[in-house]
């Protein structure tokens, strides 16, 4: 699914899948925020493919144990979902007891079932220096499909060091997903599709952001669209 940028739709409710068509190329549902998520995931009818997270509270998320791994190995038995997110520190082990055994069986079963793993770290306090980042990146891609890595900008030296470490991790042949969050950081995430980044996310509706930072899903299109295209109005 990620041979080309793809265009996430970030929502907690899979409803807002028909305003997303227009702009987005799939959704991510943020199960971890979600009210019911396997009911909404059970009545899904939309045409978007789904990119399901169910992100761990020890990375920034909602989901306090455990159990988000049952409900994510649930969620790949849905025809429409076509990716799954995982936390690098969940497979590498440096995350809370367990986290490792369950990680690692759902990428297993992600793989059986012909889903792309898409390995992610989040850094929500700073950017690290380019190198570490590529290291970074390099460390998540070789667990999964792509390697995702969304750091904080505190000024415009960090959206630097995100752009030159999506050019470097990918001319290292690494198929990456970058953007920073945070104002300082925002353009990087209309720039780095440049650099070969492969996974934009954006809300459907601004006031339902899921980072801070983050474009509108129709400016985030056409800024992209527009860099890569040439086409200010694309
Ligand atoms: O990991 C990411 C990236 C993200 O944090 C962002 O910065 O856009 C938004 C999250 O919904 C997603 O799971």
């Amino acid at each position: 699914m990620f041979e080309e940028f793809v265009l996430t739709a970030s929502t907690a409710d899979l409803g807002e899948e028909p305003r997303a068509r227009a702009d987005a190329d799939a959704v991510e549902f943020r199960m971890d925020l979600a009210v019911d998520p396997l009911a909404q995931l059970d009545d899904y009818g939309g045409d978007l493919p789904l990119l399901v997270t169910n992100r761990a509270s020890w990375e920034g998320g909602e989901a306090a144990d455990l159990g988000r791994f049952d409900a994510l190995s649930t969620a790949l038995g849905h025809e429409a979902v076509a990716a799954v997110d995982i936390e690098l520190a969940a497979l590498r082990g440096n995350a809370p007891e367990g986290e490792r055994s369950h990680a690692t069986a759902l990428r297993d079963t992600a793989r059986e079932a012909g889903v792309d793993v898409v390995v992610s770290v989040h850094d929500f306090e700073s950017t690290p220096e380019s190198g570490a980042l590529v290291d970074l990146l390099g460390d998540a891609a070789s667990e999964g499909d792509v390697g995702k890595l969304a750091t904080t900008a505190t000024a415009p030296a960090d959206a630097l060091a995100m752009i030159r470490a999506t050019h470097e991790a990918t001319a290292a042949g690494h198929r990456v997903a970058t953007m920073c969050m945070g104002e300082p950081g925002r353009h990087t995430r209309a720039v780095t599709p440049v650099y070969g980044s492969k996974i934009g996310y954006a809300p459907v509706d601004p006031a339902n952001a899921t980072a801070p930072g983050q474009y509108p899903l129709a400016t985030l299109r056409r800024l992209v669209d527009g860099l890569r295209d040439g086409d200010a109005d694309a």
